[in-house]
């Protein structure tokens, strides 16, 4: 049902509008309500590049035919700081993605002038309370570029998305154990193969409806398949589409603003790519993966997780990959 009392209505840039993502759910769900309630209507800035806008005019034409009630507003521009004004929620999606035989690290040369560009931009036009997520690979290092670009923004502004790996973990342990809902599984370090997901932490709810440590059903061995599974499932899709994930990132983008805005739920954490303060041994200043709770719009790390020193060891190794690809690029 839709609230008779509107709230103000919230400005939202998608950036790479015409693309995958894009379309196959990030703006139909902002639309929808799906990520920041069904009260909040929204102004929608859809930022392209030239070659793209034709596209982008068919995209708003299909938004109007399914007649959104929360849609107040919708501009498409390809200047980052004409979308960036006055912003209050920014998915920066729009970047060049991989193909087969690439690793997410091969696009950094090529993707970092856009998040260059698009920081100069949010320095400029951003506010102090405007939250930005990024989608486009490699997410955590184009996180950090935005946000140094962006100095005049606090840095907890600023996030990237592992909440596509996060979600993956949860339905890989449900696949392993039967189990209906997981939660509590999270995920470290860099948005690539080293990436550490960590699942003993979890709990899960049993299809008698008992709750129960997911560690409890889960063998050494299908432990490392669920790693090895959500470290290479961005290739497996890729392999299978020819095109990289859309939908399941699209999904996870509004599952991570959501939390973000509204809250996660009491006793739940969940995964978010944001500036390092050094914990769990990844250097201060890194946008690196952890496990977070959200509250009254600002997350904060879970911190005290008990770690096997495996476990440990690989956070070191996604951190000095972290490390020199910002070395890379800053
Ligand atoms: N962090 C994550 O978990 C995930 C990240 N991704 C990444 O998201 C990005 C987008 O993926 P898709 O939508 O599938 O790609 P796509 O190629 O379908 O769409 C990208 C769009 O970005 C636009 N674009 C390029 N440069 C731009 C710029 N400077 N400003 C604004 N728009 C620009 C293009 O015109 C295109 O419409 C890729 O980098 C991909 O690797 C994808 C899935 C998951
Ligand atoms: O794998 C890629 O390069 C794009 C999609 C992605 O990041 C993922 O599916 O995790």
């Amino acid at each position: 049902m839709f609230s008779s009392s509107f709230k103000e209505p919230l400005r939202v840039v998608v950036s790479g509008a015409a693309g995958q993502i894009s379309y196959s759910g990030l703006l139909s769900k902002l639309l929808n309500g799906d990520c920041f309630g069904r009260d909040t209507p929204i102004e929608l800035r859809l930022l392209e590049i030239p070659p793209a806008v034709r596209a982008c005019e068919g995209v708003v034409k299909e938004l109007h035919d399914c007649a959104f009630p929360l849609l107040k507003d919708i501009k498409i521009t390809t200047e980052a700081d004409e979308a960036f004004d006055g912003v209050d929620y920014a998915f920066l999606v729009g970047a060049f993605p991989r193909k087969k035989g690439m690793e997410r690290s091969d696009l950094l040369q090529r993707n970092k002038d856009i998040f260059v560009k698009q920081g100069k931009s949010l320095n400029r036009f951003g506010k102090e309370t405007t939250k930005v997520v990024v989608v486009g690979n490699p997410a955590n290092t184009n996180a950090l570029i935005c946000s140094e670009y962006a100095h005049s923004l606090p840095k907890k502004n600023f996030s990237c998305m592992s909440r596509l790996d996060h979600n993956r973990t949860i339905s890989q342990v449900a696949k392993h154990t039967g189990a209906t809902h997981v939660k509590n599984c999270c995920i470290f370090g860099n948005h690539s193969p080293t990436m550490v997901p960590v699942v003993e932490p979890a709990t899960l709810e049993t299809k008698e409806g008992l709750t129960v440590a997911a560690d409890c059903l889960l063998t050494s061995v299908s432990k490392e398949m669920i790693t090895d599974t959500v470290r290479q499932r961005g290739s497996e899709i890729i392999a299978f589409r020819g095109l990289s994930s859309a939908l399941s990132a699209a999904k996870a983008a509004v599952d991570h603003v959501k939390d973000w805005a509204s809250g996660t739920q009491p006793g739940e954490f969940v995964s978010m790519g944001v500036c390092s303060d050094g914990s769990y041994g990844v250097p201060e200043g890194l946008f690196s993966s952890y496990p977070v709770v959200c509250k009254g719009g600002e997350w904060s790390i879970v911190h005290g997780l008990g770690l096997s020193e495996a476990q440990k060891e690989a956070i070191e190794i996604s951190a000095k990959e972290l490390l020199k690809e910002a070395e890379m690029v800053l």
